[in-house]
């Protein structure tokens, strides 16, 4: 069988980045799915936009979900500072096995943590497993009609303090409008949408930013 989308991703990056330099592995991804194929990393936009949201919340420690390729888990990384972690969960051991390899070529494997599994099992361990107390940021990019359920469940598991900050890639494309409707609507969260593009497309799409209240 052909090797799979992620896989070509790798092939090109080990080809095209330098080692240790974790911009010249995100370049290298947005060359390729912009240039080549199109692949469900965040981008180049929305990616500006989440570099703003992780240098202004400065995080100690980092959750995200939905890995796929590494390349927002590289964006992320490469902004926190050396003592910060930053755990992704992934379920897809194929899709974990390339991220892994992607985040060591950024130089990133010492603040990265992929936990291969679903987030909906792993959550509810983080904090026994990897002895988390609170989590200061959460960027959610994994099936969309997870976004809630997860977010439920982070209250839940106390792992969110007040000041934690939730961003969730595609609220308009595809679309998270359960997830939406809860956490504008919700007294515990004060959120912001910020309109940008769908990753390598002209079509709208935008992250929705919420920070926790307690
Ligand atoms: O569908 C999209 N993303 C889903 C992302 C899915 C990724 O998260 C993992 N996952 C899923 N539930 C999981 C639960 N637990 C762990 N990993 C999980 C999947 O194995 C995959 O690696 C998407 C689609 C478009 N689009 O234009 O079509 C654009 C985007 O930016 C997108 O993010
Ligand atoms: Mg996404």
């Amino acid at each position: 069988t052909r090797i799979s989308r992620p896989e070509r991703i790798l092939a090109y990056v080990k080809k095209h980045a330098v080692p240790g330099d974790a911009e010249s592995v995100a370049n290298a991804i947005d060359a390729y799915c912009s240039g080549v194929e199109w692949a469900m990393n965040i981008g180049i936009d929305k990616g500006k936009i989440l570099d703003r949201v992780v240098s202004e919340t400065d995080p100690d420690t980092v959750l995200e979900l939905g890995t796929y390729c590494g390349y927002s888990t590289v964006r992320i990384g490469k902004l926190l500072r050396p003592e910060a972690r930053l755990i992704t969960i992934e379920m897809n051991p194929d899709y974990a096995k390339v991220a892994k390899q992607i985040i060591a070529l950024a130089g990133l494997d010492s603040k990265v943590e992929i936990l291969v599994g679903s987030s909906s099992e792993l959550i509810p361990q983080l904090k026994k497993k990897l002895d988390i107390k609170t989590l200061d940021l959460v960027f959610i990019d994994h099936w969309k009609e997870c976004y809630l359920p997860d977010t439920r469940c982070l209250e839940e598991s106390g792992l969110l303090h007040k000041g934690t900050v939730l961003l969730a890639d595609n609220v308009v494309c595809p679309g998270a409008p359960e997830y939406v409707k809860y956490i504008r609507n919700s007294s515990r969260y004060r959120s912001e949408y910020f309109s940008s593009r769908l990753e390598y497309l002209q079509v709208e799409d935008g992250l929705e930013k919420s920070v926790f209240l307690g």
